[in-house]
């Protein structure tokens, strides 16, 4: 008889594609009964496939709606994850939401997420009782996480003689002394790994010089697909002495998380309070990240597509009696507002798939050009 084989179809964004997509991933998943097939989103969702799972990290309304029609006709198969679900990383405010609602027991370590407000016009921004409790020196973030460069501009703003330079829609948050060092905890289904990363110095307003109340900056913890994080690059980085945070803690937050937020591929930013050692704040939660630059990511991504193939739910609570929770990628529909609800006016293209922003979207940046 032929072996049953599992076709996961992926929509990934080309450079996406490009990272994750590496032969050693499928010919490893590939040999252990796992197809992994492009998605053609320039043609119908339900003109190709079979697919068993649809693994995406592509965006638009068409899209969303190809994964409505294509879950209607094939009421087996998995999504991952959810858009609704996805959605809710898209909006700085509603993705750290969450973690304010975790509760995780545990007597030596805490977490939280630095004090942070939202701005939605000017006339706030200049507003001082709007920044009542919140000290100096503020990182301006774009209210909007949806992926695209200009969701990463960020700001380190020192006073308030530069807040004209700021634009909102933006989400203001304390800047909290972590040494300089940030933790990355990638999470695939169950699986958690924490791994060390470059972040901003403490004291950045010291140590980065004079820089007239306002620094700007993007993504100075990412890496480039090919920087792999191994000892030489802990090392390199001189990054090998920092204490790692306690893998149970940061296990039970990711498996929390994982939980309500009802998505089983991302990663978090977690740093380190200098002045309280013990306790952790979560910065920010990413959706499908660069798995590549994990060593042995062939290995935990298969892992994971033979769960999956196996009907093992990693979601549910009993995995041998599919009883509990929900199922894989449903569309459970979280009951808060959505990062997309929020903020539709400035939505990605409809039809480009997320690759470009529209022009509204072009203006939402913190920083003015
Ligand atoms: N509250 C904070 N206190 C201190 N440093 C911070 C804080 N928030 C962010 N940072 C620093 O700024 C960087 C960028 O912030 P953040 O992770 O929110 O942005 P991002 O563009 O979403 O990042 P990513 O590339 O991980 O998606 C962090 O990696 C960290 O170095
Ligand atoms: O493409 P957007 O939605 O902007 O998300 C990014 C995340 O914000 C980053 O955290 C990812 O890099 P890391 O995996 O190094 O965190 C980064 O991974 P990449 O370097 O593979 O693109 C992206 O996933
Ligand atoms: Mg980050
Ligand atoms: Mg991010």
């Amino acid at each position: 008889m032929a072996e049953r084989r599992f076709c996961i179809g992926y929509a990934l964004a080309p450079k996406k594609q490009q990272s994750f997509i590496q032969d050693s991933l499928v010919s490893l998943a590939a040999s252990r009964g796992i197809d992994l097939v492009r998605i053609d989103t320039d043609r119908p969702l339900l003109d190709q496939g079979p697919f068993d799972c649809i693994l995406h990290k592509y965006y638009g309304e068409s899209w969303r709606k190809q994964l409505v029609e294509f879950r209607v006709k094939n009421p087996n198969a998995l999504i991952l994850d959810s858009p609704d679900s996805i959605g809710r990383l898209h909006n700085r405010i509603s993705m750290l939401q969450v973690v304010s609602e975790l509760k995780i027991d545990n007597a030596n370590e805490s977490f939280g997420i630095p004090k942070q407000i939202v701005i939605y016009d000017k006339e706030t921004l200049f507003d001082r009782q709007a920044w009542e409790g919140l000290k100096f020196p503020v990182i301006a973030k774009p209210l909007v996480a949806d992926g695209s460069a200009k969701s990463h501009k960020m700001a380190l703003v020192f006073n308030h003689d530069c807040l004209n330079k700021l634009k909102p829609p933006i989400v203001l948050q304390e800047f909290v002394n972590h040494g300089g060092i940030i933790f990355k905890v990638y999470v695939v289904g169950q699986y958690v790994k924490c791994v060390k990363r470059k972040s901003l110095p403490d004291e950045p307003e010291a140590k980065l010089g004079n820089v007239e109340g306002l620094l700007s900056f993007s993504q100075v913890s990412n890496l480039t697909p090919r920087e792999k994080i191994n000892d030489k690059f802990y090392k390199m980085m001189q990054l090998d002495d920092t204490e790692m945070p306690p893998l149970s803690f940061v296990t039970d937050i990711a498996r929390g998380l994982r939980r309500s937020l009802n998505l089983n591929l991302f990663n978090f930013d977690v740093i380190r309070d200098s002045k309280i050692g013990t306790r952790y704040l979560i910065i920010d939660i990413n959706y499908f990240p660069g798995y590549a630059k994990m060593p042995g990511y062939e290995k935990v991504l298969t892992d994971f597509f033979c769960d999956l193939a196996q009907n093992k739910d990693p979601m549910k609570k009993n995995p041998d009696t599919q009883e509990g929770e929900d199922k894989i990628g449903s569309d459970r529909q979280l009951p808060v507002q959505t990062a997309d609800q929020e903020t539709r006016k400035i939505a990605i293209d409809e039809d480009d798939g997320g690759q470009s922003v529209n022009k509204e979207m072009k203006e939402e940046t913190p920083v003015r050009d």
